[in-house]
Order: C-alpha cells, then structure tokens, then sequence
C-alpha cells in the first residue's frame, strides 16, 4: 500500500489524526531509565505500544537516534513498530535536502535501511533534489513548506516579484506540491500548527495533499483552529505531537500518561472536525 493510502488507512481505523513524534532525550526518561541512551529503544517501544491504536502516524526524528549512535536502536524500533502497528505509516523525520546524487544516498538511507514510508524534506535546492525520493514507488516525500518555528518567518512568507501574482514562498510550495513537482502523488507538505491562517492558505492551493502539522502540543499551536484549517477527510492531515506526549510524566507510569496525552489530543482534534 503506498503510504498516501496507508495514512487514510490508519486514520481511519484509528478514527485519529494524530501523529506522534518520537523524539527521545534521555535526559529527560522516567527516573530508572534517565541519562541512558541505551534505553532510547525501550523508552520509544513503550510508547509505541501504548499509543498505536490511537495514532495515523509514528514520525521518529532521526537526529534524536543519530546524535546518541543509536541507529541501530532506530532500526530495531522501525521493526517493533512493524510488528505491533504494521497498518501505521512511518514518517522518517530526516529533512534532507541535497543535490541529486547525494539525495539518491539519502533516499536509499530512508527507504531501504530504515524502510520508511515517507521522509520529510527541505525543498530549497530545487526540484532535482526532491526527485530521487520520488523514484521509490509509493513512498512519501514531505516537503517543508511553512515551518511551525519562529524563522519561518525570515523567508517563507516572503513573496516572490519574478512569479505571476507574486507569490509567498510557501504558497509557490503548496502550488508546486499540488501541481508540476508531485509528478506520482508522492508529495505532502509541512505546515506548522502555531500559523492556522496559513495552514488555511495552504489548504485553498493544496487541496488534495496531504498535510504534516507538527507544533500542537509543546509549541503551544492551536489544535482547533489547525483542524479547521487543514482537515477534509481521513488521511488529509497527520498533527504531530512529541513532546507532550513523550514526558507527560517523568515516572514510572510515563507510558500510561502518554497513552492518556494522546488519547486526549486525538479527541480534541476530533472534536474540531466533528464542531
Ligand atoms: O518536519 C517536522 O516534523 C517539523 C517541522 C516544523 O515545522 N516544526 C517541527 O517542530 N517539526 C518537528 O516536529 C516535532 C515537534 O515536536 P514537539 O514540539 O515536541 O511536538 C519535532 O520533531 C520537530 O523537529
């Protein structure tokens, strides 16, 4: 199942457009497990198994693996997830960008060793930079479009004088993503929860891909508002959450809190669709 189908799939299962992000710091894992990277495996799985019939996504961030030497721990949890969840897409959080012979490396990375579903990208070198991902069938590529920070201000909202109508740039991104660059339907594109009036605009030029909405949560974007925004149907968005689901609780109960987390931001999105 390609992964656009797949993410339909799970949010419809799951009756959840949820995606939690596994983001481990180990300095910040319950007591018995705290400042050991080599439970970064186990803190993840246990969340992973409390959470997996509530999510349409898991999106682990690579960097929070790469930073403790724990791919191989990334690797085992991609497998776990398989086996546990194995109709929930993996979002590999990696936001490559790189000329093409170099992204064909970075590609292989995603989809061949930690057999991702879809990976998400920066978009700021071009076409040809995005066209390697787009040779594996099915597999999503989830470009950055109008990021949940507070520099997503420097550039993307900037418009473009050289175009017709000017445009911002990341309203050119969501028209490149719905038209001339998502040549297979592999595209998405990221869109912060902390900007609902763009997620909006994003929306009216993209209106069939799928969204990944992080900033709910931790960063404090607002869950309603996003949702009316972006949702218009199963698998249309994937509104991540990592910290606040992660270390809900700091103690030996943290899988049940972040059960409990989730289960909560899946209603309260929920409930937006449903107002
Ligand atoms: O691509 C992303 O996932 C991403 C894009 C963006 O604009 N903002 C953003 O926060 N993210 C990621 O989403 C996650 C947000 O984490 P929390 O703020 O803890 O929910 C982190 O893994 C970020 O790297």
């Amino acid at each position: 199942m390609n992964f656009v189908d797949m993410l339909k799939d799970a949010a419809t299962r799951n009756q959840s457009m949820l995606c939690v992000g596994l983001d481990p710091e180990p300095a910040r894992f319950p007591t018995h497990w705290q400042g050991n990277a080599a439970h970064i495996y186990d803190f993840c799985a246990a969340i992973v198994d409390a959470t997996a019939d509530l999510v349409c996504a898991f999106k682990p961030q690579i960097a929070y693996f790469a930073a403790h030497r724990a791919e191989a721990q990334l690797e085992q949890l991609i497998a776990h997830m398989r086996r546990v969840a194995p109709h929930v897409p993996v979002i590999l959080d990696a936001k490559r960008g790189d000329i093409g012979s170099t992204a064909e490396q970075y590609a292989k990375e995603a989809f061949e060793r930690y057999e991702a579903d879809a990976v998400t990208l920066s978009p700021f070198m071009g076409f040809d930079s995005v066209a390697p991902y787009l040779k594996y069938p099915g597999k999503g590529a989830i470009l950055l479009c109008r990021t949940s920070n507070p520099g997503g201000d420097d550039f993307q909202p900037q418009h473009l004088a050289d175009l017709p109508g000017q445009p911002r740039l990341y309203e050119h991104l969501a028209q490149l993503a719905q038209g001339a660059w998502n040549t297979n339907g592999q595209l998405g594109l990221v869109v912060g929860a902390t900007y609902p009036q763009e997620v909006a605009a994003v929306r009216r030029l993209a209106p069939t891909v799928p969204l990944l909405i992080p900033g709910v949560g931790a960063q404090g974007g607002d869950a309603e508002a996003t949702v009316k925004a972006g949702y218009t149907g199963p698998g249309s968005v994937a509104i991540n959450s990592s910290r606040a689901v992660l270390y809900a609780s700091s103690g030996a109960d943290f899988a049940a809190a972040a059960r409990a987390e989730a289960l909560r931001t899946r209603d309260l999105l929920n409930a937006a669709a449903a107002a």
